[in-house]
């Protein structure tokens, strides 16, 4: 007894510091697989041993609600749900009721209050008790209606989730890994609960209602479905739902199954609600749980397999991650051969060794994670060196959490926007590089250089079986990298992003030196300045950029790896070239002014800001103007031309 009473403590100490982690500062000190067994193990002792000790999180979710947002109490508790993984528990429960089942949707909970037909508040669930107020964030929610035709008071509860699409490309654009989001629920918890709101508007945050606490003079006919068709009239969306009964329940819930790996909004199980109003409110609620409705969790399929190593992945922001690769594995109907130990903090957790034996899962039938080590050899050792860039790494501490990083400023790793860049449309133009496969490329270390990116074919059988790439993607980036081999001069030069020198400014510089790549890179300052749209500070960074041997040694390799095609770019479109146009004031017959930029640019011209005496025509519909650049271009005999004399000169 006194064990398990011991053993009961140590549990509510660990689940609640976790929970702490959770539910106040959007944090995973443990994964939820994790979490849910600890937890499943106290409800057992609770029920053996007849004791439930103060602070139990069984019972609540007792921590405070800490940020700086204003808090406010909610009228009725929050509670949470109690939940099953077996479809006959769900059965049972349901019995003769007509249910309505949904995904269980992994976001923030949010209620929102209308009054007069307008958003009046919005609140966090927080603790269940005392939420956080966040009307101004969830004005700007993507699918809030702000007025609904419903004058009287609303009040209903939903869950405010970002998707998944919006997660990879969100997430992917966080410079600080500091401030990198684990998950979907991770980040919408981070953009919901801000104190700009500028942020949640950029984040793409939906919001699901799931349910409806009141509505003042409206008669839903004693059913929670006529309830969620009203709210979809009142301009509201609500959470996919399906009704059932006790005999088509087994295979509606199999019908969600189906489609859980495809659904874009993050979910994390199903709830199945009673549709009988009253009915499930004569249930009552216990202390943490109302009555009328159950989770369904997806019972997670656990394989065991073998450790064989831990691959160490660097990225951009001089992180360095611990990545679990092991024997392959059928979960969920995919194969899976490795998973992200996230930090070094869950890699001592679980004392990772090489050949350990290991239980992996996929968290809600989507990510792949290590469920369990059963062997714990803890042999893994921590590198001290970046597998990037052989730079010294270093183990920081942030809140608990113990992460590795790679300390040397210049890691190859730490450079995906250049290489993004060297890729890009205007420059190499090669499909199927992302910034987020140049990551793990550049992590696995492929590509150190821009010349590593010619010879990705030594890693085929690798690259086939990172996630994401199939045969077939792989065959179209190789033909991609092939195909960019042929280039023109600007295109290359663009590439190397030197400040300053986009394409326009290659272009010219390529015109004015002939083509001569050894000529342009040794050029002086005063040669460089009588290019036409170069001034000292774009000589000064071309200058400087030629100056470093390692860039003079990087580039002659990449220049083995391409043919350059002469001329081939610039014979055609020439017929604006040396020619440089301002452009002020609005324009009609192209979309915009930057459509009209693109124009010039395509035939070699180029546009600029200031009217100077270098300045060929400023383009104005309005000759007859008094402003600023029309005077300034009076004053130094640059001829005013409209768009249609821009047309005329085009079509000459
Ligand atoms: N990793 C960790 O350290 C850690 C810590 C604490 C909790 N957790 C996870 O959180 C879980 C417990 O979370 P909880 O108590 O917040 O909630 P819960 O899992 O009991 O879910 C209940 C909530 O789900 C929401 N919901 C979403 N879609 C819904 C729908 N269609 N209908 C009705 N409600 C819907 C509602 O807000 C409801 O209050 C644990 O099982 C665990 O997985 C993890
Ligand atoms: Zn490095």
């Amino acid at each position: 007894m006194d064990a398990k009473l011991d053993r009961m403590k140590e549990l509510i100490q660990v689940l609640n510091e976790a929970g702490k982690a959770y539910y106040q500062e959007s944090r995973e000190i443990m994964s939820n697989f994790e979490y849910d067994r600890l937890y499943d193990e106290l409800q057992k002792l609770e029920k053996e041993t007849g004791v439930i000790l103060s602070k139990s999180p069984t019972q609540n979710v007792g921590f405070h609600v800490l940020s700086e947002l204003p808090k406010e109490a909610h009228e009725s508790p929050m509670l949470s749900l109690d939940k099953t993984k077996s479809v006959e528990e769900l059965e049972e429960w349901l019995g003769s009721q007509k249910g309505i089942l949904s995904w269980k949707l992994d976001g923030l909970t949010v209620v929102l209050n209308y009054n007069h037909g307008t958003l009046q508040k919005a609140v966090t669930r927080g603790n269940g008790e005392i939420g956080e107020v966040i009307t101004n964030n969830a004005k700007v929610f993507s699918n809030i209606p702000l007025t609904i035709s419903h004058q009287e008071e609303l009040v209903l509860r939903g869950e405010a989730v970002i998707k998944y699409s919006d997660f990879n490309r969100i997430n992917e654009e966080i410079g600080d890994v500091a401030a990198r989001y684990k998950n979907p629920r991770n980040l919408c918890s981070g953009s919901v609960r801000q104190l700009n709101n500028e942020i949640t508007a950029q984040r793409n945050v939906n919001f699901m209602a799931f349910a409806l606490v009141s509505a003042e003079g409206v008669d839903f006919n004693n059913s929670r479905r006529v309830q969620f068709e009203w709210l979809k009239e009142q301009g509201f969306d609500v959470v996919d739902y399906k009704t059932v009964t006790r005999e088509t329940l087994a295979d509606t819930v199999k019908e969600f199954a189906k489609e859980v790996g495809n659904y874009d909004i993050p979910s994390d199980g199903l709830v199945l609600l009673l549709d009988d109003i009253s009915y499930g409110q004569s249930l009552g609620r216990t202390a943490k749980f109302p009555r009328n409705a159950i989770a369904f969790k997806w019972a997670d399929e656990i394989r065991e397999t073998t450790l064989v190593k831990i691959l160490w992945s660097p990225s951009r922001t001089g992180l360095i991650n611990p990545v679990a690769i092991f024997e392959p594995v059928e979960l969920e109907g995919t194969t899976v051969s490795r998973a992200s130990v996230h930090n070094l903090s869950i890699m001592e957790a679980l004392q990772l060794g090489e050949g350990d034996q290991i239980t992996v899962y996929k968290a809600n039938m989507i990510i792949p994670q290590i469920a369990d080590n059963l062997t714990r050899s803890g042999t893994i050792k921590i590198p001290e060196e970046c597998p990037v860039c052989s730079g010294k790494t270093e183990i920081r501490k942030v809140n608990d959490v113990k992460s590795l990083y790679c300390t040397n400023p210049d890691c190859q790793a730490k450079k995906i926007k250049s290489f993004s860049l060297f890729v890009s449309r205007d420059a190499l133009n090669i499909d199927g590089l992302s910034e987020a496969t140049l990551e793990k490329f550049i992590g696995a270390g492929f590509i150190r250089e821009y010349a590593d990116i010619f010879h990705l074919e030594q890693y085929e059988e690798s690259i086939t079986q990172m996630e994401g790439f199939g045969k077939k993607s792989y065959d179209n980036l190789i033909q991609a990298v092939k195909n960019a081999s042929h280039t023109t001069l600007p295109r290359l030069i663009y590439g190397l992003g030197i400040a300053g020198i986009g394409l326009a400014n290659a272009k010219m510089l390529c015109r004015e030196f002939r083509f001569d790549f050894e000529r342009m890179r040794h050029a002086e300052e005063e040669e460089l300045i009588s290019v036409p749209g170069i001034g000292k500070v774009l000589a000064d960074a071309w200058i400087n950029y030629f100056k470093q041997d390692k860039n003079n040694e990087m580039v002659d390799r990449l220049l083995s790896e391409v043919t350059i095609g002469q001329m081939a770019e610039t014979e055609e479109n020439t017929k604006l070239e040396g020619k440089i146009f301002v452009i002020t004031g609005s324009v009609n017959h192209f979309e915009n002014r930057k459509a009209l930029q693109e124009a010039i640019e395509a035939q070699g011209g180029k546009v600029t800001g200031s009217v100077t005496s270098k300045t060929t025509y400023l383009i104005n519909n309005d000759t007859t103007s008094n402003s600023s650049k029309n005077k300034k271009a009076k004053e130094l005999g640059v001829p005013i031309i409209s768009e249609e004399d821009f047309i005329k000169i085009l079509e000459e």
